[in-house]
């Protein structure tokens, strides 16, 4: 019942699957006698420096997936030297998280009660998160049906969404809102200073009203699948996305990045960083912290791998013409 929620998408999960499918069509034109030497990896992402542009996607109850939960993934991701974006969704503390890993961002599903979101908000701050990342894609929950047959429908006792706690100490459920709009994201920027970055965008008309409304980065994402079933595969909706944005702001995406060279594609293809969700589920399960930093560090050599055989120094010389559909 947990794998299946771990790995399941919306629907018949043409989405999921199709994630993963927009890689396999695409392929690399490599470059030759470019002389990389040795490739430089490092990315800085809103003034922080990371040694891979590969970072953590925000994912629920990773108790489910560990004893050592969602610390257990943070401790993995700091070796590995990159950034943990926690879930409003995790199974423990954000301070908790922060102690044992970091640098974090925190992952919000703006709740319709505002005194209690901006409390979330000034909590994850206040555990030393770094930006925040809002996601838009789920007005509605997604109709998982594996999850319907399994009946899966709430945590095992013990379990909590431990950032849910209000004052009173009662836990309350993640709300998706339908009322959701860009008026309620302008008064998140009147809650925090933080970075503020929408995760969910596929349209690139959305891409420009983030830019619009102030929005200090965006992540295209279908949410793994996991929403809108039918919705197109994030590498394909990422290049009208980053045309649109056009550098004014970092462009991130996620969805069916399993190996380096689906990294080098997505970097080509105008993201300044990836963030991968299932991978780091399943080497947590696996391995704990220790798994979790050595899938993340084998994405990352495998990434300089694909850029030395074709022929780039760093990120920013992956360009689009580096990529053709295959015939
Ligand atoms: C089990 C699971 C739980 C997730 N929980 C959240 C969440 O709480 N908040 C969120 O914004 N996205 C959530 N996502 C979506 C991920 O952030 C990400 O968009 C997706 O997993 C990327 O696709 P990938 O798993 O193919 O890498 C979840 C995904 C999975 C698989
Ligand atoms: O966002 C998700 O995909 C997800 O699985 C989830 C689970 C519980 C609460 C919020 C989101």
């Amino acid at each position: 019942m947990h794998a299946d929620f771990f790995a399941g998408g919306a629907g018949e999960e043409r989405t999921l699957r199709g994630n993963l499918a927009a890689y396999d069509r695409l392929r690399i034109v490599p470059r030759v006698l470019r002389a990389t030497g040795e490739r430089d990896l490092r990315t800085t992402l809103f003034g922080t420096g990371l040694s891979t542009p590969v970072l953590v996607a925000p994912t629920a109850f990773h108790l489910l997936a560990h004893p050592g939960g969602e610390a257990a993934t943070a401790e993995g991701a700091a070796a590995a030297g990159t950034v943990m974006v926690v879930s409003m969704a995790a199974t423990q503390p954000v301070e908790a998280i922060a102690a044992a890993g970091g640098p974090l961002w925190f992952q919000l599903y703006p709740q319709p009660d505002l005194a209690f979101t901006a409390a979330v908000v000034k909590r994850a701050e206040a555990a030393g998160c770094r930006a925040l990342v809002v996601t838009v894609d789920s007005p509605v929950f997604g109709r998982r049906e594996r999850d319907l047959r399994n009946r899966f429908t709430d945590l095992p006792d013990g379990l909590a969404c431990e950032n849910m706690r209000d004052a009173t100490g009662r836990v309350r459920t993640v709300e998706m809102d339908a009322t959701l709009g860009w008026d309620r994201l302008a008064r998140l920027r009147e809650v925090t200073g933080l970075p503020l970055l929408v995760k969910g965008i596929l349209h690139p008309a959305d891409a420009r009203l983030a830019v619009e409304h102030g929005m200090d980065g965006v992540i295209v994402s279908n949410h793994g699948g996991r929403q809108l079933d039918g919705a197109i595969a994030t590498i394909d909706a990422l290049p009208a996305v980053a045309e649109t944005v056009g550098r004014r702001v970092p462009v991130l995406v996620d969805g069916g990045i399993r190996r380096g060279t689906d990294v080098l594609i997505a970097l080509a293809l105008g993201a300044d960083a990836v963030l991968v969700g299932r991978p780091v589920l399943e080497a947590l399960a696996a391995g704990g912290a220790r798994g979790v930093q050595r899938r993340l560090e084998r994405l990352t050599a495998d990434l300089d791998h694909a850029m030395a055989l074709a022929g780039a120094k760093r990120p920013a010389e992956l360009t689009p013409d580096l990529v053709a559909v295959a015939g």
